[in-house]
């Protein structure tokens, strides 16, 4: 199951920035091992923001809540989740 996700990330201002700079590491590694499995097979930045537009591929709705609410940055991300179909003109 494809899905496009949307995440806007909104750090504190007042977060310290050691800590800040642990969490995105943290962030960055979570999301190339799910990138590296496949589950996460696309991840841009949305330009001019501190956000970014995302495909899934899993298996079902509660997988993508477990690897979302996993997310290090979870507790800073507004999320909006588009469930994805076959778009029946697509030759892909
Ligand atoms: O920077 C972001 O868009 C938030 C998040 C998504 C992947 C990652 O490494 O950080």
């Amino acid at each position: 199951m494809l899905y496009l996700v949307r995440m806007d990330v909104h750090l504190p201002s007042d977060m310290p920035a050691d800590q800040a700079e642990e969490i995105k590491a943290r962030e960055k590694a979570y999301s190339q091992r799910l990138q590296r499995e496949g589950k996460w097979p696309q991840l841009y930045r949305i330009v001019g923001e501190y956000a970014n537009y995302s495909i899934f591929d899993v298996e079902s709705n509660d997988e993508l809540h477990t690897l979302l609410s996993n997310l290090p940055l979870f507790p800073y991300l507004e999320i909006a989740v588009t469930p994805l179909a076959r778009h029946p003109s697509s030759i892909h």
